[in-house]
């Protein structure tokens, strides 16, 4: 399947999800016709709630779980029809770590690779751990890692074969601030070797801070996809922050403006306003502040975060 880029251009997508439906045995949907395509080389977050059907859809395309209807290309295979071709194409991490504590890395990332049927490969897999900080670390038992290096130890493992879509289900979940940056800088790296994203995610600044793309789910199926930066300007809400000269007790009664308030220590006014509108009103505003007889010492703006646009989309939780 193909799909037209900014440039016009058209662009093999390197997964294909067609009309794709989950229903479990006990009769509930989890996935409801998805429809998705994801581009060679990009990092796409997928971001829902809870039980929105995040690890269902990663669970079809990785053969673990049976679609009850639609479609899933790799590379322009079907994964019914080409099972073994195009799942040796993908590498999975999954959310629960299963290794056994005292297997050293080395051995724990070669067992993996072996398990595609892929001849030893000494030098890729050093490649690997090296890339993932992890190299020091290779004769060392399971064990005896840190939480953050376990986690690199799941990358790796889905990595022995040289996949060239990886799928990242929660990178970060229950990893503190530092750690979840160390692996977006991880993450960053394996896109520089070629390699094409996927990662699920409850963390909005996680889409936005890494991936070219999000895509969200609710409630089994995509209500959204959008390039991260079209979608903060598309529907991105500012603020505008205007410190004032001297502070207000209250808002004056000729700035009943709609959207404009005043801090609570009353040192500045906000003014929310939308960027789709023709005319914020910024102009008004100003003149009106002008005419109250109120100076302003600075201007700032501020970007709404995909966080906001996200809550308002889905609503927190399904
Ligand atoms: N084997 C199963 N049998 C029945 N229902 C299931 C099964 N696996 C998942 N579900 C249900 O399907 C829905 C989607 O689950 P899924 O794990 O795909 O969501 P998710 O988006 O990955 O959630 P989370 O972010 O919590 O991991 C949930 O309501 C879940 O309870």
């Amino acid at each position: 399947m193909t799909h037209e880029t900014p440039s016009g251009a058209a662009e093999t997508a390197v997964l294909s999800i067609d009309g794709l439906s989950k229903t479990y045995a006990g009769g509930f949907t989890a996935l409801k016709s998805v429809d998705l395509d994801i581009r060679k080389g990009e990092i796409f977050a997928l971001l829902g709630p809870n039980g929105a059907g995040k690890t269902t859809l990663i669970g079809i395309v990785c053969g673990l779980v049976n679609a009850t209807a639609g479609r899933v290309e790799v590379f322009g295979h079907d994964i019914d029809g080409d099972y073994r071709k195009t799942r040796a194409r993908i590498g999975l991490v999954p959310q629960e770590m299963s290794i056994d504590m005292f297997t050293k890395v080395k051995d724990a990332v070669a067992y993996s690779r072996g398990l595609f049927g892929k001849p030893a490969d000494p030098g890729y897999i050093e490649q690997v751990l090296r890339d993932l900080s992890l190299w020091d670390k290779r004769d060392t038992q399971m064990r005896a890692l840190s939480g953050g290096m376990k986690r690199r130890v799941m990358i790796a493992k889905a990595l022995s074969h040289d996949p060239d879509i990886l799928f990242l289900d929660e990178p970060t979940a229950g990893v503190d601030v530092e750690l979840r940056q160390g692996m977006w800088q991880v993450v960053e790296k394996l896109r520089q070797r070629g390699k094409t994203i996927i990662l699920t995610t409850h963390y909005i600044q996680e889409a936005e801070e890494m991936a070219d793309r999000v895509g969200v789910i609710r409630q089994g199926e995509i209500v959204l996809v959008e390039e991260t930066a079209k979608l903060m300007a598309k529907l991105g809400r500012k603020q505008l922050i205007l410190q004032l000269a001297e502070p207000l007790m209250s808002l004056p009664p000729e700035l009943t403006v709609e959207g404009l308030t005043l801090a609570p220590d009353g040192d500045a006014l906000h003014f929310d306003y939308d960027t789709k509108a023709d005319r914020p009103g910024i102009t008004t505003l100003l003149a009106s502040l002008n005419a109250a007889g109120v100076s302003v010492r600075d201007l700032e703006t501020r970007q709404s975060s995909l966080e906001e646009i996200f809550v308002d989309l889905v609503g927190g939780a399904s």
